[in-house]
């Protein structure tokens, strides 16, 4: 198999050559919530189809698109929709896209993802920081050989989600009276929505929300030394807190907040 370091070469090369240059944030734009990229600058998108190395997005309410340009007077690089484990994917192949971003300079990412309220206090609409997750996916994406010159074998995870990034979001949606809920974060493999008693499990355990995403690329950014922010948009209760779940509501809980949304995040990314 190609080491890792090969198969990147060969994506920013491409990347390059379409005219993307120096990145300072990537961003991660979760279920229904990647309009977000529509308001870059100076934007030059390329469908994940055409980048050497990527899966392509399956799933409604995920473009499919890599979009580069300005936002809030920092360089992005923006994924609109992201790849999920539950798709076929390997966690290597979901979280390559965080190791492109770190091999064009990001510094840091913003993850934001569709998640299930679980803390009692959360009502669907709610936007929540994330302060920390558990990965209960029964995977990881650094199993494996580790490539030294890519991080460490054994990464820290004291602090994945970079605290300082904590304060400047919770001072941003003081300023702005915007509600900002904060919580842990639970990765689940997927696709099947959780049952009651996982979710019951996953507050005992210490869960906030639950979703099948952000985990494994937060693993990969942490290995990478990129700092991180995460943003869950709470687009239901968890299963057994309401009579049922489906994915139509997620996307359609992002359309009623996602103006929020998108002034929290741009709002941020201007103070970090
Ligand atoms: O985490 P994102 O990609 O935002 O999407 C969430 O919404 C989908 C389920 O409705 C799952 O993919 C879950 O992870
Ligand atoms: N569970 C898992 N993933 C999700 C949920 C949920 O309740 N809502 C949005 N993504």
């Amino acid at each position: 198999m190609a080491k890792l370091s090969e198969l990147l070469k060969e994506t920013t090369t491409f990347l390059k050559e379409k005219g993307i240059g120096e990145v300072d944030f990537g961003l991660i734009l979760g279920s229904g919530l990647g309009e977000l990229a529509d308001e870059v600058e100076d934007a030059i998108a390329i469908p994940f189809s055409e980048v050497p190395h990527f899966a392509v997005s399956t799933v409604v309410g995920h473009a499919g698109k890599l979009v580069y340009g300005t936002l809030s007077g920092k360089k992005v690089l923006a994924m609109q929709g992201r790849f999920h484990y539950y798709e076929g994917h390997s966690m290597q192949k979901v979280t390559y896209p965080v190791r492109v971003m770190s091999a064009l300079g990001a510094h840091s990412i913003i993850v934001t993802n569709a998640a299930g309220g679980v803390n009692e206090n959360f009502i669907p609409g709610n936007l929540m920081l994330i302060t920390d997750h558990i990965n209960f996916t029964g995977d990881n994406p650094l199993i494996g050989e580790n490539e030294d010159e890519m991080g460490p074998r054994f990464p820290d995870m004291s602090h994945a989600y970079t605290p300082e990034y904590c304060e400047v979001t919770k001072k941003v949606a003081n300023a702005q009276n915007m509600s900002l809920q904060e919580g842990v974060y639970m990765g689940y493999s997927g696709p099947t929505y959780e049952t009651p008693a996982e979710i019951r499990m996953s507050r005992v355990m210490g869960a906030d929300a639950v979703g099948m995403s952000t985990v494994s690329e937060v693993i990969v950014a942490a290995h990478s030394g990129m700092k991180v922010l995460g943003i869950s948009c709470i687009t239901n209760l968890a299963a057994g807190m309401q009579s049922s779940l489906n994915h139509a509501e997620v996307v359609e809980t992002t359309e009623r907040v996602k103006a929020q949304f998108k002034e929290l995040v741009k709002a941020t990314l201007a103070e970090l």
